[in-house]
């Protein structure tokens, strides 16, 4: 018999596997509201309008070859997602201490941090907030740092856990590496404010712990590019060491095809080069090298101006939606009296609304009313559209009366 016959079944993802358990129900009314990917008010996948022009610039361009590309990528790619994460004007970019590779999207940029740090770090220890994407630990983990948590989401106020926050990274060991979610936190959709963005920068700083931003919503939570960028540009403009994961995933629509970025800045350029230098040896026999179609739409997008423009306002307009469903179902909620205060989910931001579900009142409403979402209570609002508000308010309702 097979030499793997020992082989145990996995489980499914506890995010991937909800979209997995919504393909197999013939329902008609179900409704996916588990994985973090943009739906428009009809439900269906979006491509952006800018991108579809973009692709079609690349295929009329007959000069365009398939040639490996170097192993940190196009270099126009990461000179261009610096600047859109770090700020044209950034001193960083200025003072040439910035290093960006480009990566396998959002997780690729994360594990090939990790990977790095994991070598070349003094110190193994990962803080990441409690609760965060479901992926992140096992990233790190499966890179070699071992991970400790940081309160950061308090349950009963479903708002932040700032002293909690402040307590357990003031107890960190100095010198610990922080990873901070940029902006949309996933899953609670609680971002601190700039002030306390301020508070945790300090504090970060005195202690010397290293920052690690997780950027995977950039515009998705304000609608604004800049603004969402806020907490990294804070910590830039201190002069500190930061590392950058960068997904193009959500803002850009372009989930599969894998396009995203890690930057590393540095206290000084020669520093940021060599670092460049130990970052090609972790990829080379991770993936070699990344994949050249996604990173050209990008390219093609962030370099003309009237494209930049037509992308903002296609962002703006997908965010503005999401905001638009959190209003509806928000008002549905206090239409139908459901018991509860429900006001979280207007004043949480991004892709995501923590509804303080439990286990059991999803699975009642995934068996009763064919609504998929994960099983922390997490609930994609951008799965949700003018119709279908009223099927999950009455499933939310049903659940908790
Ligand atoms: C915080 C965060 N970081 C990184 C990623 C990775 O994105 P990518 O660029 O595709 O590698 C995601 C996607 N998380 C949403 C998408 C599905 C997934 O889990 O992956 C989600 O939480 O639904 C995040 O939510």
């Amino acid at each position: 018999d097979s030499v793997f016959s020992h082989v145990v079944r996995a489980p499914e993802d506890p995010i991937l596997g909800v979209t997995v358990a919504y393909n197999k129900d013939p329902s008609p009314v179900k409704l996916n509201l588990g994985v973090g990917a943009y739906r428009t008010e009809e439900g269906k996948p979006l491509v952006l309008n800018v991108v579809r022009k973009a692709e079609q610039m690349l295929l009329n361009d007959k000069s365009r070859v398939k040639e490996y590309l170097p192993i940190v990528g196009i270099a126009e790619f990461n000179k261009l997602s610096a600047k859109l994460i770090f700020g044209a004007d950034s001193p960083a970019i200025r003072e040439n201490r910035v290093t960006t590779v480009q990566c396998l999207s959002g997780t690729g940029s994360l594990r090939v941090g990790a990977e790095f740090l994991a070598r070349h770090y003094h110190q193994k220890t990962i803080y990441i907030p409690q609760p965060t994407w479901g992926n992140h630990p096992k990233v790190f983990t499966l890179a070699g740092l071992s991970v400790k948590t940081y309160r950061y989401y308090d349950p009963t106020t479903r708002g932040m856990n700032f002293q909690g926050l402040l307590e357990d990274l003031g107890s960190a060991p100095s010198g610990s590496i922080v990873l901070l979610h940029a902006c949309a936190h996933n899953p609670t959709g609680v971002d601190p404010t700039l002030q306390q963005w301020e508070q945790i920068r300090q504090l970060m700083r005195s202690k010397a712990l290293l920052p690690f931003f997780d950027s995977a919503y950039q515009g998705f939570a304000s609608g604004n590019l800049d603004e969402d960028a806020q907490s990294i540009r804070m910590f830039v403009a201190d002069g500190g060491e930061c590392f950058v994961a960068q997904s193009y995933a959500k803002n850009m629509g372009l989930y599969g095809e894998r396009v995203g970025a890690l930057s590393v800045v540095c206290r000084a350029a020669d520093v940021a080069s060599k670092v460049e230098s130990q970052l090609k040896l972790v990829i080379r026999p991770m993936f070699s090298n990344p994949p050249i179609h996604g990173a050209s739409i990008v390219v093609t997008i962030l370099k003309d101006s009237n494209m930049f423009n037509e992308w903002t306002i296609e962002l703006k307009a997908m965010a503005d939606r999401i905001i638009s469903m959190r209003k509806q179902l928000f008002d549905a909620l206090r239409a139908r009296g459901t018991p509860g205060d429900w006001s979280h989910i207007i004043k949480q931001i991004g892709m995501f609304t923590f509804t303080g579900l439990n286990s059991k009142q999803v699975e009642f409403m995934t068996r009763e009313y064919h609504i998929y979402m994960t099983s922390d209570g997490r609930i994609s609002m951008a799965g949700l559209s003018s119709k279908t508000v009223p099927h999950l308010a009455d499933a939310i309702h049903d659940a908790v009366t």
